[in-house]
Formats: structure tokens, sequence, C-alpha cells
């Protein structure tokens, strides 16, 4: 085996699935050159370097949604994107291609079938995006993060994650933990996560609880996301057992110091909470195609979470519902144990399986890979 392209890109919870099947790639394939791609504007071109993976990009061409003069241009920068793909693909002599998604799929999937290079697809949202469509067309070779996502073939295999949250033992590790991020252990704990973005909705609703938080006898580990944390700072920063970061590189500490968390309903976010056993309260943010709230649906539905709708949490949710949540040891135990039948922990050991499968069949004479098939 000598190259296979990773291309994706965007958040952190777009890029963690990248990471994570290049390590377990890596860990199968020592010898194996991982090429990620993706653009300069997305987290990727920070955190794919900062990982030790070899990294390019490609123009962002996104997909123009009115008549515009940027419509008109659209057809010649996308097929300028492809001409790069085709680029890469060739000069790393890659062996398969894999996409998570993003603007930098879908070139990413023409290129590798006009070159006749099989496609590898994972789809990390219940609801997947227009990219993982067409790759999925083009594709034999597709999963995705949750069961029942409605996609052409796709095998829910679970989330690629860092295999520090994978095999967290959240009991084992919280002593560590508790004294890294300079937390009690004993005392029951809150964490609070708007994703990688932050959620000022999350914010404002724990700010309006600050008297019944402070009463309750209860720690809280609030991450406001990257240059948000100044009105969570102002809000709540004096209270007293009340821990305020912007974000969290070690988010394993996190899940193993927490007896509830309340975030956001990002693919990445319920795969690792569910993954490590972690009682959630789901708050999904309502915009894009309305995914967050499919991805946390299995969670709930199995009662290892609960769901709140964005325009209703506030100061009452926190004060009426998470708070009597934290301190109810019975309720939290039973949530962990609902949360035990659902996730796949190896998801990365899962992919890298189809990248292998892909590659095999695609070297077979008349394989079932469909690039090859269709041409
Ligand atoms: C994978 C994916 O498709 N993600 C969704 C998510 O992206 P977004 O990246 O915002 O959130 P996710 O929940 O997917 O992932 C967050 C990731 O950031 C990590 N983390 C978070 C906070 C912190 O302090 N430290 C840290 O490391 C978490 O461990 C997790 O791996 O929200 C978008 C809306 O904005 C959704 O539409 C996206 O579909």
């Amino acid at each position: 085996m000598s190259s296979i392209v990773i291309a994706g890109g965007g958040t952190t919870g777009h890029v963690s699935p990248m990471l994570a099947l290049g390590r377990a790639l890596r860990r199968r394939h020592p010898d194996v050159r991982v090429l990620m791609v993706g653009t300069a504007e997305g987290l990727e071109a920070r955190l794919v370097p900062e990982a030790g993976f070899d990294f390019a990009t490609i123009a962002r061409v996104p997909m123009p949604r009115k008549p515009s003069g940027a419509a008109l241009r659209f057809p010649g920068r996308f097929a300028g994107t492809i001409r790069d793909m085709r680029r890469l693909i060739a000069q790393s002599g890659a062996d398969a291609v894999v996409g998570v998604g993003g603007y930098v799929s879908t070139p990413a999937y023409l290129a590798a079938r006009s070159m006749r290079v099989p496609i590898v697809v994972h789809e990390a949202n219940f609801r997947p995006g227009l990219a993982n469509r067409v790759g999925a067309l083009l594709s034999d070779h597709v999963a995705c993060a949750f069961p029942g996502t409605p996609l052409s073939g796709a095998r829910p295999i679970g989330m690629p994650m860092r295999t520090e949250i994978s095999q967290l033992d959240r009991a084992a590790a919280r002593p560590e933990a508790a004294v890294r991020l300079g937390l009690d252990p004993a005392l029951p704990t809150l964490a609070v996560t708007g994703g990688s973005l932050g959620a000022a909705r999350l914010n404002a609703g724990l700010a309006a609880a600050r008297e019944q938080i402070a009463a309750a006898g209860v720690q809280v580990v609030h991450l406001t996301g990257a240059g948000k944390d100044q009105p969570v700072r102002e809000a709540l920063g004096d209270l007293p057992r009340y821990h305020v970061l912007e974000y969290a590189s070690r988010m394993e500490d996190v899940y193993a110091v927490a007896d509830l968390i309340i975030a956001r309903a990002g693919a990445g976010t319920v795969s690792e909470v569910t993954a490590v056993g972690l009682p959630a309260v789901y708050v999904p943010l309502p915009i894009g195609n309305g995914e967050q709230r499919l991805n946390a649906r299995s969670a709930v539905e199995a009662g290892a979470a609960t769901l709140v709708d964005d325009a209703d949490f506030d100061g009452r949710t926190v004060a009426e519902l998470v708070l009597p949540l934290l301190q109810d040891p019975r309720r939290l135990a039973a949530m962990t144990a609902a949360s035990g039948t659902l996730p796949m922990r190896d998801a990365d050991e899962r992919l890298a399986d189809m990248v292998d499968d892909a590659i095999e069949q695609g070297r077979r004479p008349g394989g079932r890979d469909r690039t090859r098939k269709a041409e």
C-alpha cells in the first residue's frame, strides 16, 4: 500500500474523524502515506499539520444558492477544484480516496471516479449532506455514524474518534482528570459545551440560573468556544466552583469528570458522549438541515439523554431539569446504562477495514467497485 487521500474539513467535529481514520490506517500500515485535503479556511489547516499528517488544500467553492455573479463563475471554479484534486491524487499515487463530506469531498469523489480510484464515504450526521449523497452514488463503500441514516447502501459503523475517548473508562480516569482540570472529583459535576463553535443560548440559560447553581453545591466546567469566554466569565466566573474554559484540548478529561453534560447535538459530541456513557441534555442547534435533532434521536430514544429545544432552553431548564438530574445518581446511572446499548466505539478500525476492502476489491479484475464497473 502506498498512499490514501482523506478529504474533508470545516470545524473540529469534521476534522476529528479524518484524524482518527488516519491514525487507524497508520497503526495497521506503518508505511502508508496519508494525505489529508481540506481548505485553507477550515480548522483542518491548523489541526491536520499539528497531528503530524501531510496536508494539501484546494479552493473552497460553495454551491451558489441564488443567481449571481458567483453563480456564473461557479462551474469554472468547481471544475478547477476537480482538476486540482486529480493532480493531488495522481501525485500521491493514491490507492483510495476517503471523503467525510463538505466542500472538498465532492471534487474528491468526482476526481477519484474519473481516475478509477476506489472511493470510501463516511457520513457523520444522521441526515446526509449533498457531497456524501453524490459520493454514495459513486461508491459501494459507504459508512455512516448513526443507524437509519438515509444514504444509499450506508453501513452504520459509528463515528471514528480519538482512542483516548473511545477507550475511556470514566470512573477510573476521574481522579486524575479532575486534578488536570483543577476540579474536585468528589462533587457532582456539570459540563457545558456548545461544540467547537460555542453556544450563546446555553451561556444565557446558565447565567439566568446563577442563584440556583450557587446554592446547589455542585461544580460546573463550562466550555465556551474560542474567543467566547468573556460574557460567561462576566456572568458566572465569580461563582465558587464555576470553571470557565474557552476550549479543552483533552475532551476526555471533561467527559471523565462530568456526571452530566449540556451540549449541542453535533455528530461528534453525540457520538463521543454516548460512547463514554455520559448522561446528556442535548439542545440541538436549529440551523443547517436540522441534522442535530436527528443526531440526538437514538440516544434520547434509548433513554441515555434528554432533548430540550433551543427556543425552550433558559434558566428554568437549568433550575428545574438539569440541577435535579445532576443530583439524582440513580437516574444518572440508568442513563449511563442505556448508553451502553448504543455506541460503536471502534468506528476508526471499521472504517479502516472498509478502506482496505475498497482497495482490495479495486485491485481485483472485475472488482465490485462501481468506480471501475462504470467505466
Ligand atoms: C462532525 C459534524 O458533522 N459535526 C456537526 C457540528 O460540528 P461541530 O464541530 O460544531 O461539533 P461536533 O459536536 O461535531 O464536534 C465537536 C468536537 O470538538 C471537540 N471539542 C469541543 C469543545 C472543546 O472544548 N474541545 C474539543 O475538543 C469535541 O470533542 C468534538 O470532537 O455542528 C455543526 C453545526 O455547527 C453540525 O451541523 C455539524 O454537522
